[in-house]
Protein backbone atom coordinates (compact mmCIF):
# COMPACT_ATOMS: atom_id res chain seq x y z
CA UNK A 1 0.00 0.00 0.00
CA UNK A 2 2.49 2.97 1.05
CA UNK A 3 5.63 0.78 -0.18
CA UNK A 4 4.83 0.19 -3.87
CA UNK A 5 4.10 3.87 -5.06
CA UNK A 6 7.03 4.89 -3.35
CA UNK A 7 8.60 2.36 -6.15
CA UNK A 8 8.45 4.69 -9.05
CA UNK A 9 9.68 7.62 -9.24
CA UNK A 10 8.15 10.95 -8.80
CA UNK A 11 10.88 12.79 -10.79
CA UNK A 12 8.17 13.41 -13.64
CA UNK A 13 6.88 15.59 -11.24
CA UNK A 14 9.55 17.98 -10.48
CA UNK A 15 7.69 21.14 -11.92
CA UNK A 16 5.14 20.72 -9.85
CA UNK A 17 5.54 23.05 -6.63
CA UNK A 18 4.74 20.96 -3.20
CA UNK A 19 6.44 18.50 -0.90
CA UNK A 20 6.12 14.76 -0.74
CA UNK A 21 6.85 14.42 2.96
CA UNK A 22 8.91 11.88 4.73
CA UNK A 23 9.78 8.81 3.11
CA UNK A 24 7.08 6.30 2.72
CA UNK A 25 4.25 7.85 4.33
CA UNK A 26 4.68 11.45 2.80
CA UNK A 27 2.52 13.58 4.21
CA UNK A 28 0.13 11.22 4.74
CA UNK A 29 -0.05 12.01 9.09
CA UNK A 30 -0.68 15.65 8.78
CA UNK A 31 -3.31 14.89 5.99
CA UNK A 32 -5.18 11.80 8.40
CA UNK A 33 -4.88 14.74 11.34
CA UNK A 34 -6.61 17.62 9.83
CA UNK A 35 -8.81 15.29 7.90
CA UNK A 36 -10.93 14.66 11.35
CA UNK A 37 -10.48 18.54 12.57
CA UNK A 38 -13.73 20.57 12.09
CA UNK A 39 -12.63 22.47 8.77
CA UNK A 40 -11.29 18.87 7.25
CA UNK A 41 -8.45 18.97 5.07
CA UNK A 42 -9.38 22.49 4.78
CA UNK A 43 -6.14 22.90 6.52
CA UNK A 44 -4.34 20.80 5.01
CA UNK A 45 -4.82 21.93 1.98
CA UNK A 46 -5.05 25.99 2.45
CA UNK A 47 -1.23 26.26 4.10
CA UNK A 48 -0.28 24.22 1.21
CA UNK A 49 -2.39 26.49 -1.28
CA UNK A 50 -0.70 29.47 0.34
CA UNK A 51 2.97 28.12 -0.18
CA UNK A 52 3.16 26.78 -3.32
CA UNK A 53 -0.21 28.35 -5.31
CA UNK A 54 -3.74 26.21 -6.81
CA UNK A 55 -2.07 23.78 -8.23
CA UNK A 56 0.79 21.71 -5.70
CA UNK A 57 2.32 17.89 -5.06
CA UNK A 58 1.92 16.04 -2.43
CA UNK A 59 1.88 11.97 -1.08
CA UNK A 60 -0.77 11.00 0.72
CA UNK A 61 -2.30 7.49 1.89
CA UNK A 62 -0.14 5.78 -0.64
CA UNK A 63 -0.05 7.73 -3.81
CA UNK A 64 1.43 10.66 -5.05
CA UNK A 65 -1.20 13.72 -5.76
CA UNK A 66 -2.10 16.50 -7.79
CA UNK A 67 -4.27 18.57 -5.56
CA UNK A 68 -5.74 21.41 -7.51
CA UNK A 69 -8.98 23.76 -7.26
CA UNK A 70 -10.94 26.47 -8.66
CA UNK A 71 -14.11 26.66 -11.45
CA UNK A 72 -11.47 26.03 -14.04
CA UNK A 73 -9.73 22.78 -12.57
CA UNK A 74 -13.32 21.66 -11.52
CA UNK A 75 -14.61 22.14 -15.22
CA UNK A 76 -11.36 20.03 -16.75
CA UNK A 77 -11.60 17.61 -14.15
CA UNK A 78 -15.74 16.76 -14.17
CA UNK A 79 -16.09 17.03 -17.64
CA UNK A 80 -13.01 16.69 -19.76
CA UNK A 81 -12.13 13.39 -21.57
CA UNK A 82 -8.92 12.82 -20.06
CA UNK A 83 -9.60 11.54 -16.90
CA UNK A 84 -11.31 8.67 -15.33
CA UNK A 85 -12.94 8.41 -11.63
CA UNK A 86 -9.71 7.29 -9.13
CA UNK A 87 -11.24 4.62 -6.45
CA UNK A 88 -9.36 4.18 -3.33
CA UNK A 89 -8.05 -0.14 -3.26
CA UNK A 90 -10.57 -0.79 -0.55
CA UNK A 91 -13.51 0.56 -2.75
CA UNK A 92 -12.23 -1.12 -5.58
CA UNK A 93 -12.24 -4.76 -3.70
CA UNK A 94 -15.17 -4.39 -2.17
CA UNK A 95 -18.05 -3.05 -5.27
CA UNK A 96 -16.09 -4.99 -7.63
CA UNK A 97 -15.05 -4.77 -11.14
CA UNK A 98 -18.20 -3.92 -12.80
CA UNK A 99 -19.14 -1.24 -10.68
CA UNK A 100 -20.30 2.17 -12.17
CA UNK A 101 -18.12 3.66 -10.35
CA UNK A 102 -15.01 1.11 -11.95
CA UNK A 103 -16.43 1.77 -15.31
CA UNK A 104 -15.80 4.60 -18.31
CA UNK A 105 -16.81 5.89 -21.49
CA UNK A 106 -19.72 3.49 -23.32
CA UNK A 107 -19.98 1.24 -20.51
CA UNK A 108 -20.22 3.98 -17.78
CA UNK A 109 -22.89 5.67 -20.27
CA UNK A 110 -24.75 2.39 -20.44
CA UNK A 111 -24.59 1.50 -16.79
CA UNK A 112 -25.90 5.60 -16.02
CA UNK A 113 -28.88 5.03 -17.98
CA UNK A 114 -29.48 2.00 -16.42
CA UNK A 115 -30.21 3.65 -13.12
CA UNK A 116 -31.31 6.90 -14.57
CA UNK A 117 -34.93 6.47 -15.28
CA UNK A 118 -35.79 4.18 -11.86
CA UNK A 119 -33.77 7.18 -9.95
CA UNK A 120 -35.35 10.04 -12.40
CA UNK A 121 -38.62 12.14 -10.67
CA UNK A 122 -40.83 10.03 -12.42
CA UNK A 123 -39.44 6.84 -11.44
CA UNK A 124 -39.56 8.02 -7.75
CA UNK A 125 -42.82 8.91 -7.32
CA UNK A 126 -44.23 5.50 -6.21
CA UNK A 127 -41.84 5.41 -3.45
CA UNK A 128 -43.08 8.09 -2.23
CA UNK A 129 -46.01 7.10 0.02
CA UNK A 130 -43.26 4.57 2.00
CA UNK A 131 -40.78 7.24 2.25
CA UNK A 132 -43.53 9.79 4.48
CA UNK A 133 -45.01 6.72 6.10
CA UNK A 134 -41.36 5.83 7.06
CA UNK A 135 -40.52 9.50 7.91
CA UNK A 136 -44.00 9.96 10.38
CA UNK A 137 -43.11 5.89 12.23
CA UNK A 138 -39.17 7.64 12.86
CA UNK A 139 -40.00 10.44 13.93
CA UNK A 140 -43.05 9.44 16.19
CA UNK A 141 -41.03 8.11 18.65
CA UNK A 142 -38.70 11.48 19.37
CA UNK A 143 -41.02 13.26 21.37
CA UNK A 144 -38.99 13.73 24.71
CA UNK A 145 -36.52 11.93 24.15
CA UNK A 146 -32.61 12.43 23.43
CA UNK A 147 -31.47 11.31 19.89
CA UNK A 148 -28.48 10.53 18.29
CA UNK A 149 -29.95 12.54 14.81
CA UNK A 150 -27.29 10.38 12.64
CA UNK A 151 -28.04 7.58 13.77
CA UNK A 152 -31.53 8.09 13.13
CA UNK A 153 -30.89 9.60 9.94
CA UNK A 154 -28.81 6.70 8.93
CA UNK A 155 -31.77 4.02 9.82
CA UNK A 156 -33.80 6.29 7.62
CA UNK A 157 -32.34 6.20 4.77
CA UNK A 158 -31.01 2.49 4.41
CA UNK A 159 -34.90 1.31 4.71
CA UNK A 160 -35.23 3.88 2.09
CA UNK A 161 -32.79 2.80 -0.19
CA UNK A 162 -33.55 -1.19 0.65
CA UNK A 163 -37.51 -0.53 0.02
CA UNK A 164 -36.37 1.09 -3.30
CA UNK A 165 -34.12 -1.51 -4.55
CA UNK A 166 -35.54 -4.62 -3.50
CA UNK A 167 -38.70 -4.46 -1.24
CA UNK A 168 -37.08 -4.68 1.77
CA UNK A 169 -39.76 -4.43 4.97
CA UNK A 170 -38.74 -1.98 7.24
CA UNK A 171 -38.25 -4.16 10.04
CA UNK A 172 -37.87 -8.13 10.50
CA UNK A 173 -35.25 -10.63 10.32
CA UNK A 174 -34.15 -9.76 6.49
CA UNK A 175 -33.79 -5.63 7.14
CA UNK A 176 -32.04 -6.99 9.70
CA UNK A 177 -29.33 -9.22 8.22
CA UNK A 178 -29.17 -6.00 5.38
CA UNK A 179 -28.44 -3.55 7.63
CA UNK A 180 -25.37 -5.37 9.70
CA UNK A 181 -23.89 -6.48 6.36
CA UNK A 182 -24.12 -2.89 5.30
CA UNK A 183 -22.49 -1.46 8.41
CA UNK A 184 -19.49 -3.72 8.27
CA UNK A 185 -19.05 -3.22 4.35
CA UNK A 186 -19.54 0.89 4.99
CA UNK A 187 -16.76 0.45 7.62
CA UNK A 188 -14.21 -1.31 5.96
CA UNK A 189 -13.57 1.39 3.39
CA UNK A 190 -11.93 3.42 5.58
CA UNK A 191 -9.77 0.75 7.33
CA UNK A 192 -6.02 -0.20 5.96
CA UNK A 193 -6.19 -2.68 2.96
CA UNK A 194 -5.21 -5.67 4.38
CA UNK A 195 -7.26 -8.70 3.31
CA UNK A 196 -6.05 -10.74 6.64
CA UNK A 197 -8.50 -12.73 8.86
CA UNK A 198 -9.58 -9.93 11.24
CA UNK A 199 -9.28 -6.90 9.91
CA UNK A 200 -12.08 -4.34 9.21
CA UNK A 201 -11.47 -4.35 5.20
CA UNK A 202 -11.27 -8.74 5.21
CA UNK A 203 -14.70 -8.65 7.50
CA UNK A 204 -15.81 -6.45 4.60
CA UNK A 205 -15.16 -8.27 1.66
CA UNK A 206 -17.14 -11.33 3.87
CA UNK A 207 -20.00 -9.02 4.48
CA UNK A 208 -19.87 -7.92 1.13
CA UNK A 209 -20.36 -12.00 -0.07
CA UNK A 210 -23.09 -12.28 2.79
CA UNK A 211 -25.17 -9.59 0.93
CA UNK A 212 -24.52 -10.82 -2.87
CA UNK A 213 -25.84 -14.46 -1.40
CA UNK A 214 -28.94 -12.54 -0.02
CA UNK A 215 -29.17 -10.66 -3.45
CA UNK A 216 -28.55 -13.89 -5.51
CA UNK A 217 -31.64 -15.86 -3.27
CA UNK A 218 -34.10 -12.93 -3.81
CA UNK A 219 -33.19 -12.96 -7.48
CA UNK A 220 -33.50 -16.88 -7.60
CA UNK A 221 -37.17 -16.30 -6.22
CA UNK A 222 -38.13 -13.65 -8.27
CA UNK A 223 -36.85 -15.54 -11.50
CA UNK A 224 -39.14 -18.67 -10.13
CA UNK A 225 -41.71 -16.48 -9.86
CA UNK A 226 -42.19 -17.29 -6.21
CA UNK A 227 -42.05 -13.21 -5.34
CA UNK A 228 -43.06 -10.18 -7.13
CA UNK A 229 -42.63 -6.92 -6.51
CA UNK A 230 -42.31 -3.36 -8.56
CA UNK A 231 -39.01 -2.14 -7.71
CA UNK A 232 -35.20 -1.43 -9.31
CA UNK A 233 -34.52 -5.31 -8.70
CA UNK A 234 -37.39 -6.09 -10.67
CA UNK A 235 -36.79 -3.39 -13.23
CA UNK A 236 -32.97 -5.28 -14.01
CA UNK A 237 -34.65 -9.12 -13.83
CA UNK A 238 -36.96 -8.32 -16.15
CA UNK A 239 -34.39 -6.22 -18.61
CA UNK A 240 -31.29 -8.53 -18.03
CA UNK A 241 -32.45 -12.34 -17.68
CA UNK A 242 -31.00 -14.25 -20.33
CA UNK A 243 -33.27 -15.77 -23.14
CA UNK A 244 -32.59 -17.87 -26.60
CA UNK A 245 -31.35 -14.39 -28.65
CA UNK A 246 -27.73 -15.01 -27.93
CA UNK A 247 -27.08 -11.34 -29.85
CA UNK A 248 -29.63 -9.83 -26.77
CA UNK A 249 -27.90 -11.60 -24.27
CA UNK A 250 -24.35 -10.42 -25.13
CA UNK A 251 -26.04 -6.83 -23.90
CA UNK A 252 -28.06 -7.97 -20.82
CA UNK A 253 -25.92 -7.71 -17.42
CA UNK A 254 -24.48 -10.28 -15.49
CA UNK A 255 -26.16 -11.29 -11.99
CA UNK A 256 -21.99 -10.10 -11.02
CA UNK A 257 -22.83 -6.75 -12.61
CA UNK A 258 -26.24 -6.04 -11.09
CA UNK A 259 -24.82 -7.31 -7.88
CA UNK A 260 -22.05 -4.48 -8.02
CA UNK A 261 -24.14 -1.79 -9.15
CA UNK A 262 -26.37 -2.47 -6.84
CA UNK A 263 -24.07 -2.27 -3.95
CA UNK A 264 -22.59 0.53 -5.47
CA UNK A 265 -26.12 2.70 -5.08
CA UNK A 266 -26.07 1.66 -1.31
CA UNK A 267 -22.71 2.78 -0.49
CA UNK A 268 -22.98 5.98 -2.77
CA UNK A 269 -26.39 7.04 -1.70
CA UNK A 270 -26.48 5.98 2.26
CA UNK A 271 -23.58 7.59 3.97
CA UNK A 272 -24.05 10.85 2.34
CA UNK A 273 -27.86 11.51 2.50
CA UNK A 274 -27.44 10.38 6.22
CA UNK A 275 -24.85 12.77 6.29
CA UNK A 276 -27.03 15.94 4.20
CA UNK A 277 -29.69 14.87 6.98
CA UNK A 278 -27.38 15.40 10.02
CA UNK A 279 -25.74 18.48 9.31
CA UNK A 280 -28.55 20.28 7.76
CA UNK A 281 -30.52 19.79 11.03
CA UNK A 282 -27.06 21.08 12.89
CA UNK A 283 -26.86 24.18 10.84
CA UNK A 284 -30.43 25.19 11.44
CA UNK A 285 -29.98 24.20 15.20
CA UNK A 286 -27.18 26.85 14.66
CA UNK A 287 -29.27 28.85 13.03
CA UNK A 288 -32.79 29.79 14.33
CA UNK A 289 -33.95 32.35 11.59
CA UNK A 290 -33.02 30.51 8.65
CA UNK A 291 -35.18 27.43 10.68
CA UNK A 292 -37.79 30.17 11.25
CA UNK A 293 -37.90 30.97 7.59
CA UNK A 294 -38.19 27.37 6.64
CA UNK A 295 -40.96 26.69 9.54
CA UNK A 296 -42.96 29.31 7.31
CA UNK A 297 -42.64 27.77 4.40
CA UNK A 298 -44.33 24.37 5.93
CA UNK A 299 -46.65 25.89 7.75
CA UNK A 300 -48.42 26.92 4.57
CA UNK A 301 -48.07 23.39 3.27
CA UNK A 302 -49.77 21.99 6.20
CA UNK A 303 -52.49 25.17 6.34
CA UNK A 304 -53.07 23.93 2.67
CA UNK A 305 -54.04 20.96 4.01
CA UNK A 306 -51.79 18.80 1.57
CA UNK A 307 -49.10 18.81 4.69
CA UNK A 308 -48.45 16.65 7.74
CA UNK A 309 -49.68 13.03 7.69
CA UNK A 310 -51.29 13.90 4.39
CA UNK A 311 -48.22 15.15 2.69
CA UNK A 312 -49.08 15.34 -1.16
CA UNK A 313 -46.54 14.41 -4.14
CA UNK A 314 -47.14 18.04 -5.88
CA UNK A 315 -46.53 19.54 -2.16
CA UNK A 316 -42.52 18.06 -2.71
CA UNK A 317 -42.38 20.55 -5.90
CA UNK A 318 -43.46 23.82 -3.77
CA UNK A 319 -40.83 23.86 -1.20
CA UNK A 320 -38.35 26.37 -2.77
CA UNK A 321 -36.45 27.73 0.44
CA UNK A 322 -36.26 24.02 1.51
CA UNK A 323 -34.09 23.12 -1.62
CA UNK A 324 -32.11 26.43 -0.76
CA UNK A 325 -31.20 25.02 3.04
CA UNK A 326 -30.23 21.71 1.58
CA UNK A 327 -27.94 23.36 -0.85
CA UNK A 328 -26.27 25.31 1.62
CA UNK A 329 -26.05 22.68 3.78
CA UNK A 330 -24.01 20.45 1.02
CA UNK A 331 -22.08 23.88 0.45
CA UNK A 332 -21.53 24.58 4.20
CA UNK A 333 -20.69 20.98 5.17
CA UNK A 334 -18.98 19.49 2.11
CA UNK A 335 -19.87 16.63 2.87
CA UNK A 336 -17.42 14.74 -0.08
CA UNK A 337 -14.32 17.62 0.43
CA UNK A 338 -12.32 15.70 -2.76
CA UNK A 339 -13.31 14.53 -5.91
CA UNK A 340 -10.20 11.72 -7.05
CA UNK A 341 -9.61 11.36 -10.57
CA UNK A 342 -6.60 9.83 -12.44
CA UNK A 343 -5.46 11.30 -15.67
CA UNK A 344 -5.92 8.68 -18.56
CA UNK A 345 -4.16 11.64 -21.03
CA UNK A 346 -1.44 14.00 -21.06
CA UNK A 347 -2.93 17.70 -20.01
CA UNK A 348 -2.47 20.88 -18.88
CA UNK A 349 -3.49 22.35 -16.29
CA UNK A 350 -3.00 26.27 -14.90
CA UNK A 351 0.09 26.01 -17.06
CA UNK A 352 1.72 22.97 -15.41
CA UNK A 353 1.95 19.49 -17.19
CA UNK A 354 0.17 16.74 -15.98
CA UNK A 355 0.98 13.21 -17.19
CA UNK A 356 -1.21 10.21 -18.03
CA UNK A 357 -1.44 7.77 -14.80
CA UNK A 358 -1.35 10.59 -12.18
CA UNK A 359 -3.31 11.06 -9.12
CA UNK A 360 -5.48 14.29 -9.64
CA UNK A 361 -7.61 15.77 -6.06
CA UNK A 362 -10.10 18.35 -7.16
CA UNK A 363 -9.91 20.20 -3.56
CA UNK A 364 -13.98 20.96 -3.40
CA UNK A 365 -13.75 22.45 -0.05
CA UNK A 366 -11.64 26.03 -0.96
CA UNK A 367 -14.27 26.23 -3.99
CA UNK A 368 -17.39 26.03 -1.62
CA UNK A 369 -15.00 28.86 0.80
CA UNK A 370 -14.24 30.83 -1.98
CA UNK A 371 -15.46 34.80 -0.95
CA UNK A 372 -15.24 35.71 -4.56
CA UNK A 373 -18.12 33.30 -5.42
CA UNK A 374 -19.63 32.82 -1.48
CA UNK A 375 -19.62 36.15 -0.02
CA UNK A 376 -18.76 35.32 3.72
CA UNK A 377 -18.36 31.78 3.12
CA UNK A 378 -18.70 31.10 6.96
CA UNK A 379 -22.20 32.04 7.11
CA UNK A 380 -25.10 29.74 6.67
CA UNK A 381 -27.22 31.62 4.58
CA UNK A 382 -29.63 29.40 2.09
CA UNK A 383 -31.12 32.93 0.32
CA UNK A 384 -27.49 32.84 -1.38
CA UNK A 385 -28.70 30.57 -3.50
CA UNK A 386 -31.86 33.11 -4.46
CA UNK A 387 -29.46 33.90 -7.43
CA UNK A 388 -28.12 31.75 -10.11
CA UNK A 389 -24.42 30.32 -9.38
CA UNK A 390 -21.56 30.68 -11.11
CA UNK A 391 -20.79 27.74 -13.08
CA UNK A 392 -18.68 25.22 -11.28
CA UNK A 393 -18.60 27.06 -8.09
CA UNK A 394 -21.53 24.65 -6.54
CA UNK A 395 -20.42 21.25 -6.51
CA UNK A 396 -22.74 19.53 -3.60
CA UNK A 397 -23.63 16.95 -6.18
CA UNK A 398 -20.72 16.89 -8.29
CA UNK A 399 -21.13 18.21 -12.18
CA UNK A 400 -20.18 16.53 -15.51
CA UNK A 401 -21.11 12.76 -16.86
CA UNK A 402 -20.38 11.71 -12.89
CA UNK A 403 -23.03 14.13 -11.13
CA UNK A 404 -24.57 12.23 -8.42
CA UNK A 405 -27.22 10.27 -10.41
CA UNK A 406 -29.10 9.79 -6.42
CA UNK A 407 -29.90 13.85 -6.53
CA UNK A 408 -33.79 13.63 -6.69
CA UNK A 409 -33.56 10.38 -4.54
CA UNK A 410 -31.31 13.08 -2.01
CA UNK A 411 -33.57 15.61 -2.17
CA UNK A 412 -37.03 13.85 -1.86
CA UNK A 413 -35.91 12.08 1.66
CA UNK A 414 -34.82 15.27 3.13
CA UNK A 415 -37.74 17.10 1.99
CA UNK A 416 -40.10 14.89 3.50
CA UNK A 417 -38.25 14.05 6.56
CA UNK A 418 -37.86 17.92 7.24
CA UNK A 419 -41.49 18.46 6.78
CA UNK A 420 -42.17 16.59 9.42
CA UNK A 421 -39.45 17.48 11.57
CA UNK A 422 -39.60 21.32 11.60
CA UNK A 423 -43.46 20.79 11.94
CA UNK A 424 -43.79 18.62 15.65
CA UNK A 425 -40.29 19.32 17.05
CA UNK A 426 -37.61 21.82 18.63
CA UNK A 427 -34.21 20.64 19.52
CA UNK A 428 -31.78 21.22 21.94
CA UNK A 429 -27.96 20.09 21.30
CA UNK A 430 -26.38 18.34 24.35
CA UNK A 431 -23.04 19.09 24.03
CA UNK A 432 -21.33 21.36 21.67
CA UNK A 433 -18.30 19.69 19.29
CA UNK A 434 -17.55 20.36 16.27
CA UNK A 435 -15.09 17.64 14.98
CA UNK A 436 -15.67 15.25 12.36
CA UNK A 437 -15.45 11.57 11.47
CA UNK A 438 -12.45 10.57 9.75
CA UNK A 439 -14.53 9.12 7.04
CA UNK A 440 -14.94 9.33 3.48
CA UNK A 441 -18.21 11.11 3.65
CA UNK A 442 -17.65 13.92 6.12
CA UNK A 443 -20.22 13.52 9.35
CA UNK A 444 -20.32 15.06 12.85
CA UNK A 445 -17.83 12.83 14.93
CA UNK A 446 -20.99 13.13 18.13
CA UNK A 447 -23.12 12.24 15.56
CA UNK A 448 -25.52 14.91 16.54
CA UNK A 449 -26.97 14.83 20.22
CA UNK A 450 -30.15 16.40 20.72
CA UNK A 451 -32.69 16.48 23.22
CA UNK A 452 -36.45 16.29 21.73
CA UNK A 453 -39.26 18.32 22.48
CA UNK A 454 -42.85 18.79 21.04
CA UNK A 455 -43.12 22.73 19.09
C1 LIG B 1 -27.25 14.33 -0.14
C2 LIG B 1 -26.91 13.17 -0.64
C3 LIG B 1 -25.88 12.98 -1.71
C4 LIG B 1 -24.77 13.74 -1.99
C5 LIG B 1 -24.29 14.99 -1.27
C6 LIG B 1 -24.11 13.11 -3.12
C7 LIG B 1 -22.99 13.62 -3.73
C8 LIG B 1 -22.38 13.07 -4.85
C9 LIG B 1 -21.29 13.66 -5.56
C10 LIG B 1 -20.61 14.96 -5.19
C11 LIG B 1 -20.97 12.81 -6.57
C12 LIG B 1 -19.88 13.03 -7.63
C13 LIG B 1 -18.53 12.56 -7.15
C14 LIG B 1 -17.43 12.74 -8.16
O1 LIG B 1 -17.62 13.40 -9.20
O2 LIG B 1 -16.34 12.20 -7.92
C15 LIG B 1 -21.86 11.68 -6.49
C16 LIG B 1 -21.82 10.58 -7.33
C17 LIG B 1 -22.63 9.48 -7.19
N1 LIG B 1 -23.74 9.38 -6.36
FE1 LIG B 1 -24.36 10.72 -5.00
N2 LIG B 1 -24.81 11.98 -3.47
C18 LIG B 1 -25.90 11.88 -2.65
C19 LIG B 1 -26.88 10.90 -2.68
C20 LIG B 1 -26.89 9.82 -3.55
C21 LIG B 1 -27.91 8.80 -3.61
C22 LIG B 1 -29.20 8.79 -2.77
C23 LIG B 1 -27.49 7.87 -4.54
C24 LIG B 1 -28.14 6.60 -5.02
C25 LIG B 1 -29.19 6.05 -4.59
C26 LIG B 1 -26.21 8.32 -5.05
C27 LIG B 1 -25.46 7.64 -5.98
C28 LIG B 1 -24.31 8.14 -6.57
C29 LIG B 1 -23.53 7.40 -7.54
C30 LIG B 1 -23.81 5.98 -8.04
C31 LIG B 1 -22.48 8.24 -7.94
C32 LIG B 1 -21.38 7.92 -8.95
C33 LIG B 1 -21.80 8.41 -10.32
C34 LIG B 1 -20.83 8.09 -11.43
O3 LIG B 1 -19.67 7.82 -11.15
O4 LIG B 1 -21.27 8.16 -12.58
N3 LIG B 1 -25.88 9.50 -4.44
N4 LIG B 1 -22.74 11.86 -5.45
Amino acid sequence: FFVKPMLSSPKAMEDIPGSLGWPVIGESLSFLSEFSSPPGIYNFIKTRQQKYGKVFKSFVLGRFTIFMTGREAARTLLTGKDVSLNLFYTGQQVLGPTSLLQTNGEEHKRLRRLIGEPLSIDGLRKYFEFINMLAIQTLDNWTGRKVLVLEEASTFTLKVIGHIIMSLEPTGEEQEKFRSNFKVISSSFAALPLKVPGTAFHRGIQARDRMYEMLDDIIHRRREGKDFHDDFLESLIMKHTKGADQEANNEKLTDKQMKDNILTLLVAGHDTTTAALTWLMKFLGENPYVLERLREEHQQIRESGKGGENLSWSEINNMPYTLKVISETLRRATILPWFSRKATQDFEIDGYKIEKGWSLNLDVVSIHNNPEYFPQPELFDPSRFDEPMKPFSFLGFGNGPRMCPGINLAKLEICVFIHHVVGKFKWTPLEKDDSVQPTLVRMPKNKYPVLVEPL
